[in-house]
């Protein structure tokens, strides 16, 4: 318990004032909480000696009702900044966790996303800090609160009256050895409730991804069974844990009717051998009933405790993400030219670029071509340092990308994925994604060079439209070329480009083009060819095969040697007389 209360404010960061202030009113309103046992003594007393002929003094009276009085305001007043504190804190808390994660998520290599699962990511942001958010405070507080409380009233029991004291105490040690053994059996069960929530994250963001393969294919009822599976393996894991854990709260609250029991035995006992007077009788009668209902109410936490520091373990496992630049500065190079000097690059254990060397001089273009899987993407995923490379350095104007700190690496590269991911946001957020300080004109004007504006400006609602998640209310050309405005306006030095390949029709096709030439003007480019006119005009070509360069020159020199070139070309214009011969 002290070492989970040890973690949650390790973990509380700035907020551990706030915290540990909400412990301290809570305390507070635990000792407002036994001032009425103080009253109901000075009652008794009373009511006692009236028996015996004198009347209850009206002080006594008024005594007891301050007391009570004085209880209520207490408990409101402190109860009150408490939860206040304690909302305040673990709300804070959280939400500088998710910044602090995104934070992160960004600097970690893409393997990362590939050996975690994107739902054990997005549990850990979305149920997991939401649980801590929920209920840490409450439960620590519920949890330490509750001993301590129900010490201090022992404590004070050993000077009014030892025996009863003792008794009390031995009721509170067992209480507590329960409460340990509960923590420690939920261990298991915790962490399955939470790999189960991961597991129903992930379902959900599967099913509704692949919502188009689902009806295209007709898998509707194989998608449905991954995902049902998910669903009851979350309920069953919920329901094994409550019903665990409530076996052992019985266990917890039959110690207390037991300690109550013998404290109800003792008390008369004590008084038919003159060992106590009648108002203390009376009085630890009435005390056996309230000694234990805050430990009480800690017992009935005790699943959500263990649900607390499970979260924690998660968490714990989720920050410990390796970043890319820990050790990283800020670097602004003096040029922009690329060195990749002998890389060797495995996914896992599977090596996929094998000792490619090459240079991109600053201001100039470099096309890559070569089959499917020959490793392009993998090649410019690791120039822009998306990936650490297994053996060789890359440099950029003749330093190691792993000297920057990625925002001031990433800074100089505009890279436009064949793939287009649009926010769901405005189009105007979009376009300045990547220059968040741009006006409006030079938005605009970026929308221009896109070959954009005029479509936008068509739309009902211009550029404060706003696109769906991925872009899906948009077409493909459309989208394509918001990203590349986006990239314009960024401006970076370096621009990684991975030319389309869906057909697009002449029209998009052709403004697809223009907007291609306007972002890689004057740029040191990097491109993934697939258009013979592209890979024509690039200053250098590389020909990639099987992670290697087989070729490497420019169209004039490679187009004369017999190899993989000369087929891609002969290919490509196989392809254009068809599509042409499928025009006419
Ligand atoms: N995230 C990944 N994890 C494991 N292997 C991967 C991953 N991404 C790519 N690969 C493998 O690495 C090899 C190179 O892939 P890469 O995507 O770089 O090729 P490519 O030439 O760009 O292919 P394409 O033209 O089809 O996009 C392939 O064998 C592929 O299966």
């Amino acid at each position: 318990m002290i070492h989970m209360f040890k973690r949650l404010l390790d973990f509380s960061g700035t907020e551990r004032k706030r915290l540990i202030l909400s412990f301290v009113f809570h305390m507070c309103n635990s000792v407002f909480e036994m001032l009425p046992i103080m009253a109901v003594l000075s009652v008794l007393t009373g009511i006692l000696s009236s028996l015996s002929g004198s009347a209850m003094p009206v002080k006594t009276v008024w005594i007891s009702f301050g007391t009570m009085l004085l209880s209520i305001l207490g408990r409101i007043l402190f109860i009150n900044l408490s939860s206040v504190k304690g909302a305040l804190g673990s709300f804070s808390m959280c939400s500088k966790w998710r910044m602090e994660l995104g934070e992160k998520l960004k600097r970690v290599p893409m393997g990362y996303f590939s050996e975690h699962r994107l739902g054990d990511i997005t549990a850990a942001v979305t149920t997991t800090l939401g649980d801590l958010e929920t209920s840490a405070v409450t439960v620590m507080e519920a949890v330490a609160g509750g001993f301590i409380h129900a010490a201090v009233i022992g404590i004070w029991l050993l000077f009014y009256e030892w025996k009863i004291g003792i008794l009390m105490f031995i009721g509170l040690l067992f209480s507590l050895f329960i409460y340990a053994k509960t923590q420690k059996a939920g261990v298991k069960y915790s962490m399955r409730r939470q790999a189960a929530q991961a597991g129903l994250v992930t379902g959900i963001l599967e099913y509704i991804q692949g919502m188009a393969v689902v009806k295209a294919f007709g898998l509707a009822e194989r998608s449905d069974k991954s995902m049902d599976a998910a669903i009851s393996e979350s309920a069953e894991a919920n329901i094994v844990l409550e019903k665990v854990f409530s076996c052992l709260a019985a266990v917890f609250q039959m110690v207390f009717k037991f300690a109550r029991f013998a404290i109800l035995i003792a008390a008369p006992y004590l008084l038919l051998q003159g060992e106590m007077s009648p108002e203390k009788c009376l009085l630890l009668i009435v005390a056996s009933f309230m000694i234990y209902t805050t430990v009480e109410l800690a017992g009935s936490t005790a699943a959500v405790a263990r649900v607390v520091d499970a979260s924690l373990d998660r968490l714990e496992a989720v920050s410990k993400m390796p970043m890319l630049d820990e050790y990283g500065t800020d670097i602004t190079p003096d040029s922009c030219d690329i060195t990749v000097s002998n890389i060797s690059f495995a996914y896992n254990e599977k090596e996929v670029i094998h000792n490619v060397s090459f240079f991109v001089p600053h201001g100039t273009s470099c096309a890559i071509v070569g089959p499917s899987g020959s490793g392009k993407t993998t090649l410019c995923s690791l120039i822009a340092r998306f990936w650490d490379v297994r053996e060789g350095e890359i440099l950029l104007g003749g330093i190691n990308v792993k000297d920057y700190t990625c925002d001031s690496l990433l800074k100089n590269f505009s890279i436009v994925f064949q793939k287009v991911y649009l926010f769901e946001d405005t189009i105007e957020n979009n376009i300045i994604f990547g220059k968040p300080k741009a006006t409006k004109e030079e938005m605009i004007s970026a929308a221009k060079k896109a070959c954009c504006h005029e479509f936008i400006s068509a739309l009902p609602d211009g550029y404060k439209t706003r696109i769906g998640e991925g872009g899906s209310t948009l077409s493909g050309g459309e989208k394509q070329r918001i990203s590349i405005a986006r990239a314009i306006l960024k401006d970076a030095p370096v621009v990684i480009l991975d030319e389309a390949t869906a057909s697009v029709d002449p029209e998009n096709e052709w403004e697809l083009q223009k907007a291609i030439a306007e972002l890689t003007k004057n740029k040191t480019l990097l491109m993934i060819a697939h258009r013979l006119n592209t890979v024509r005009g690039a200053d250098q070509i590389l020909v990639l095969e099987d992670g290697q360069i087989v070729q490497h020159g420019k169209h004039k020199e490679l187009i004369r040697e017999e190899g993989l070139y000369r087929r891609f070309v002969e290919i490509r214009e196989k392809a254009i007389g068809w599509e042409l011969g499928g025009r006419s």
